[in-house]
């Protein structure tokens, strides 16, 4: 489902952000990427999301090349990837529902397919009498649900999540990876990046340690412990 293969990146003449990366995760997996400030967890995601190229080493997401994929591809390739991010990144003016409807809308749905998944998503993420609510009304972790609601609307394959529980009190934290298990449980592939010590020890979910750029552990039913 994602495979890198000595994938490196750097943003100028500095150490690589990502340096000589090999992962490989299959279909159904759950896995927290962890690693102190600056050690190259955004950059993955934003690799994976093909927002930035590598400069080494190959990348294939889905069966895709990205090393090799047209411009023209890109965005239909990102359809297949949901994400969310710790900023929620909401549209401030627009309630609940038109947040998640306005990610069918851009990609052509049809309104009738967009009344009936709209509210199925909601559910799914335990926001469905909220519907009509302005996203400005909802507490943080409601936000989020809002997001991950329009993460999922399209039926992703990988659901990719940075930071997903840095605005939130640590009650509101785990309920939110709660839900990301439930979704993976569901069949979707996860990956967390995250500083949430507590909820990486609680969870015992694979994980992934980077450290300047290079991926230093991985371990099933892993912990939280690296020095910052
Ligand atoms: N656009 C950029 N231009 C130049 N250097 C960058 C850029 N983005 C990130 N970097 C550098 O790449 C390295 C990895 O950054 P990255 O954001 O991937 O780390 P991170 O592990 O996600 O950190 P954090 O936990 O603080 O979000 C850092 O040294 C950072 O300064």
């Amino acid at each position: 489902m994602i495979d890198l293969e000595n994938v490196s990146k750097s943003y100028d003449k500095g150490q690589p952000a990502v340096s000589h990366a090999t992962l490989h995760v299959d279909k159904g997996e759950f896995v927290f990427v962890v690693g102190s400030s600056g050690s190259g967890k955004s950059t993955l995601i934003k690799l994976l999301l093909k927002e930035l190229d590598a400069t080494a080493g190959t990348i294939v997401v889905n069966g895709q090349k990205l090393n090799t994929m047209k411009r023209r591809q890109i965005a239909k390739y990102r359809r297949k990837l949901g994400v969310v991010f710790q900023d929620f990144r909401l549209l401030k003016d627009r309630n609940v529902y038109e947040n998640v409807a306005f990610a069918q809308r851009v990609i052509g749905r049809p309104t009738r397919v967009i009344r009936k998944r709209v509210p199925e998503v909601l559910t799914e993420v335990g926001l469905a009498e909220k519907y009509k609510s302005p996203v400005t009304e909802l507490s943080g972790g409601e936000q989020q649900r809002v997001a991950i609601a329009r993460a999922l609307v399209n039926r992703p394959d990988i659901l990719l999540a940075d930071e997903p529980t840095g605005n939130l009190d640590p009650q509101t934290a785990l309920e939110i990876m709660k839900l990301l298990e439930e979704i993976n449980d569901r069949g979707t592939t996860v990956l967390v990046v995250t500083h949430n010590k507590d909820v990486v020890n609680k969870l015992k979910k694979r994980v992934l340690t980077m450290r300047k750029g290079a991926i230093i552990s991985d371990e099933q039913e892993g912990g939280y412990h690296y020095e910052a």
